[in-house]
């Protein structure tokens, strides 16, 4: 079987690849069940040979009434053995496809999870759902399509054709060849026609699931601008293109279908006229004529369903190749072979002559920067928008690799550790935490699994959260919607803050909010922030005078190079320096808003 272009055969080639890989882990299991069906079948194919001595048995008169009777016999025993085999390939076959579905579904999602952010950043979290979703499913159609109807549909083929050439040469030639036609026909339209077609239209299935959990995951959004009607607007634009492309494909299904169907009329044609030939020439007895009708009838079942089940595999390939095609792909940022877990001492940070660019770009955002955060030291970071902060703390995480020079912790190249251990010692509250929709205690140990109770709450406390979550009606237990949407930024800040402190890791890392708080929320996060800080290397991006004023030091980004790296008092003593201006141009416009509101705080970076 082979498809239209080189993509084509490829996807089937490591679709099959796939699903055979599969069945190789549980071959017992597989191995039976094609044992049986290709048993089950072959007492199909001798039916037809004792029907027709049935006949000549009767036509010669009641002298062959045993052999009669033995042919009634036959048949009935192969039917039965039919029966039960056929049973036991069904029934063996469901956990089969549940086993292998299970593993589907879990080795996708060990995978994409552990793609790199640069593959997360441009991909839909919907398409991906799509993908492994409908790969997942298209898995039951292969294994049925392939074990319990294709297989006993070539088994059937060979054999009756075997059987009809050594019993009735020209017969069998005739068959043959109607069969080959139709089996040739059946694979090339599928292949060919329609599988090109129904990729595209997955295409756009998958682009309709990328878009619907876009959209509906950026709901605040959509809802803060009135825009539901433009989002229904672009969700049809794309519904449509969907419609036509899949309309297209259904139609030329259509078409193969009734090509294949108009084969098959021919081919009937051809055998019955050619058996009534024999037969007006008296090369055939009635016997021999209904074997080779009866053998036709039961080769005209197998053969019209041989159609749909190469449309069906053709399908199901369609379905699976973009799941599959997630199997192929590289991590992005791997583990080095047998990396060990990183043990931190102190927490020193180090960007040894650090180069790197995303993805494309043509230009580095940092070339050759180099500095040391000696561990326990307090550091802020700022700098204008799009100056390289948040960067550099993604490299110390490595959810980038360097392009060139090392990133190192207490002397460890972050490169050469396991990276789930890396990031352990790495605690991180984020600008915009994300929480899951599950309760705010499983929310807050998400930092360490089995941390009791009390461990929880005295995080909570620490974080200045317990006092807002005790309020809550089913406090810890309260469950905090999709990404955490039922609780306001500060609560959310809070319960990061909480996690960050469970995780009592000795590297921080704290990207602060820069959405305006009430005055007293953010005095509890900046007074859990500095509890947080003691005693562990904490890099701040800094957006507060307050915060940054505070810091051991204060490294200055600007175009991804650090401009001015002091503390605050130095670099404000800087005359024409670039924090000086930074500070001095914020201070002015907090300055006006402070003139009205006395307790803001003026904001850097
Ligand atoms: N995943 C990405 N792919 C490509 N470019 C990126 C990616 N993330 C960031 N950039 C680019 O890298 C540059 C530095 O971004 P970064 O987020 O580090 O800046 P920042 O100083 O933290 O900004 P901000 O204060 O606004 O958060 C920007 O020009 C940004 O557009």
């Amino acid at each position: 079987m082979s498809f239209s272009s080189k993509r084509g055969s490829d996807a089937l080639r490591d679709v099959l690849a796939f699903t055979f890989r599969h069945w190789a882990r549980r071959w017992p299991m597989a191995a039976g069940i094609g044992a049986a069906i290709v048993l089950a079948t072959l007492t199909e194919i001798f039916v037809p040979l004792y029907a027709g001595r049935l006949i000549d048995a009767l036509a010669a008169g009641k002298s062959e009434a045993p052999a009669a009777l033995e042919a009634f016999l036959m048949m009935a025993g192969l039917g039965l053995v039919m029966v039960v085999l056929r049973h036991l390939a069904w029934w063996g076959v469901v956990p089969l496809t549940l086993h292998i579905m299970s593993d589907v579904v879990r080795e996708a999602f060990h995978r994409v999870q552990r793609f790199s952010s640069d593959w997360h950043a441009n991909s839909f979290a919907g398409s991906t759902v799509r993908k492994i979703t409908r790969g997942m499913w298209a898995l039951d159609v292969i294994n049925d399509v392939i074990l319990l109807s294709l297989l006993p549909s070539v088994v059937v083929l060979v054999g009756t054709v075997l059987l009809l050439m050594l019993h009735w040469p020209l017969m069998g030639l005739v068959m043959a060849v109607g069969a080959l036609a139709y089996g040739a026909l059946t694979v090339t339209l599928a292949t060919r026609v329609v599988a090109p077609a129904a990729r595209l239209s997955n295409a756009w299935d998958t682009r309709i699931g990328g878009i619907l959990s876009d959209t509906l995951g950026a709901n605040q959004v959509v809802k803060a601008f009135g825009a539901e009607a433009r989002e229904d607007a672009r969700l049809a634009a794309v519904v449509t293109r969907w419609r036509l492309r899949v309309r297209r494909t259904w139609t030329l299904a259509t078409w193969s279908a009734s090509g294949e169907f108009a084969l098959l009329w021919v081919v009937r044609t051809t055998v019955t006229a050619t058996a009534l030939w024999l037969w007006w020439q008296g090369r055939a007895t009635p016997g021999d004529v209904t074997y080779v009708l009866t053998t036709y009838f039961v080769l005209h079942g197998y053969l019209r369903e041989i159609g749909q089940h190469v449309h069906n595999l053709q399908r199901a390939v369609n379905d699976m190749e973009e799941m599959v095609d997630l199997h192929g792909l590289t991590a992005g940022v791997a583990d080095r072979d047998a990396a060990a877990p990183l043990a931190v001492r102190g927490g020193e940070v180090r960007f040894d002559h650090v180069t790197f660019h995303y993805g494309r770009h043509a230009a580095p955002l940092f070339a050759g920067l180099d500095v040391r955060i000696p561990a326990g030291q307090r550091v802020g970071l700022v700098g204008p928008s799009g100056s390289g902060k948040t960067t550099f703390v993604k490299l110390l995480q490595r959810l980038y690799d360097v392009s060139d020079g090392r990133v190192l912790i207490d002397g460890h190249d972050v490169r050469e550790v396991a990276q789930a251990s890396l990031r352990q010692q790495i605690a991180i509250v984020q600008q915009e935490p994300i929480l899951f929709h599950r309760t705010l205690a499983e929310n807050i140990a998400y930092a360490r699994p089995g941390a009791s109770q009390g461990e929880i709450e005295r995080a909570a406390r620490l974080a200045n959260a317990h006092d807002f979550i005790e309020r809550l009606p089913k406090g810890y237990r309260t469950l905090v919607g999709e990404r955490g949407v039922k609780l306001s930024g500060g609560e959310r800040q809070r319960v990061a803050i909480a996690r960050a402190f469970l995780a009592d890791a000795p590297i921080l890392i704290l990207d602060e909010a820069t959405s305006s708080l009430d005055s007293e929320s953010e005095a509890a996060i900046q007074q859990a922030m500095e509890r947080l800080m003691q005693g562990r290397t904490a890099i701040v991006i800094a957006h507060r005078l307050s915060t940054v004023r505070a810091m051991d030091r204060i490294l200055v980004f600007e175009h991804g190079r650090i401009l001015e790296d002091g503390r605050h008092e130095t670099l404000l003593a800087k005359a024409g320096g670039r924090y000086r201006r930074l500070f001095e141009r914020q201070s002015d416009g907090m300055a006006q808003i402070a003139a009205v509101e006395d307790d803001e705080e003026p904001v850097v970076g």
